[in-house]
């Protein structure tokens, strides 16, 4: 089973959202989708879960198209979370288990060990605007994934969890994903990306620009880093030719590098100024990789 994205094009006027995408998510991946504010991944996602049409091409889940009637077997947690503010938490996610096609006691025994796995239990009969905010969070989270979904979309889940309730989603979320489930989650934050995701895409207007496994995404980039720590002043490092940015500590620098033999180049110019504490040749991160593909322009 898998999704597949196909040449998709979204248009609101002449405005163009989302630019001819092609992607394809494998059963049991997690797949991190990311891109700059307003780059297009909601609306992506809107148009996987049928809420939004493509103008062009088509996206299938197991060689369907995603209609109302594939909806058990999808979770989707919108950016634009949306409980009832005056219901109570359990009555709600009674709700919306059943418009999922869960039988009641099914909800009932699912929502009971949701609230629990989620720390959360004294809230069941609380109404939900007695909530805090990133408790409403964890809620909106098990409407998500109560009923057991086998395609789970998930636009910002860290967003307003605080990292005590972001290391319990990550868990609850690997868990799914081992027990056979295939999640695509949106983030801005690279690290989350980075540590839990085989696969990701990079958007920026619209466009795919980065694609693949974290892997393939690293050893394409080209560019490495090079830290060096010293207590000498090392700024005619900054001039060498390859060296494409440079960040200073208080311990030292990370160079970016066009290729080794400048990252050698910095080490024997280094060592003219006196000794180093620290070299290291690392591979850039995924942040580095998104700065450089669309961050330049925010920065
Ligand atoms: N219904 C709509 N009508 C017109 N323009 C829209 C509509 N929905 C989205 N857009 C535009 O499409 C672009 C992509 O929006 P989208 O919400 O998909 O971005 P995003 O990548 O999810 O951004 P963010 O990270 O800020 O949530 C934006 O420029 C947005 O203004």
């Amino acid at each position: 089973m898998s999704l597949q994205i196909e040449n998709v094009t979204k248009r609101f006027g002449d405005f163009t959202a989302v630019d001819n995408l092609t992607l394809s998510v494998n059963e049991g991946t997690m797949y991190g989708f990311l891109g700059a504010n307003g780059a297009g991944k909601t609306t992506t996602f809107r148009m996987i879960l049928g809420l939004l049409n493509a103008n062009e091409g088509r996206i299938t889940w197991n060689n369907k198209s995603i209609t109302y009637a594939t909806s058990p077997e999808i979770g989707y947690l919108p950016e634009e979370r949306g409980l009832y503010p005056k219901m109570k938490v359990e009555e709600q996610l009674i709700f919306l288990g059943q418009l999922r096609g869960m039988k009641k006691p099914d909800a009932k025994l699912a929502i009971k060990q949701w609230l629990e796995r989620m720390e959360i239990p004294q809230y069941a009969t609380k109404k939900v605007e007695e909530l805090s905010k990133g408790n409403q969070q964890k809620i909106q989270v098990i409407a998500s994934l109560m009923h057991n979904p086998k395609l789970l979309i998930l636009d910002e889940p860290f967003s307003g969890l605080d990292p005590v309730n972001v290391e319990m989603l990550k868990s609850a979320i690997i868990d799914f994903r081992n027990n056979g489930a295939t999640i695509v989650f949106s983030s801005h934050r690279m690290d989350h990306v980075e540590e839990l995701c085989e696969q990701l895409s990079i958007i920026d207007h619209g466009k795919q620009v980065v694609s693949g496994s974290l892997r393939e995404v690293k050893r394409s980039f080209g560019n490495q880093n090079v830290r060096i720590n010293s207590d000498n002043d090392l700024s005619h490092l900054d001039l060498i030719s390859g060296v494409t940015s440079v960040r200073k500590s208080m311990e030292g620098a990370l160079y970016q590098v066009e290729s080794e033999s400048v990252a050698e180049q910095l080490l024997a110019a280094a060592l003219k100024s006196g000794p180093i504490r620290h070299f290291a040749i690392e591979e850039p991160s995924l942040q580095d990789i998104f700065i450089e593909k669309v961050g330049k322009e925010h920065a």
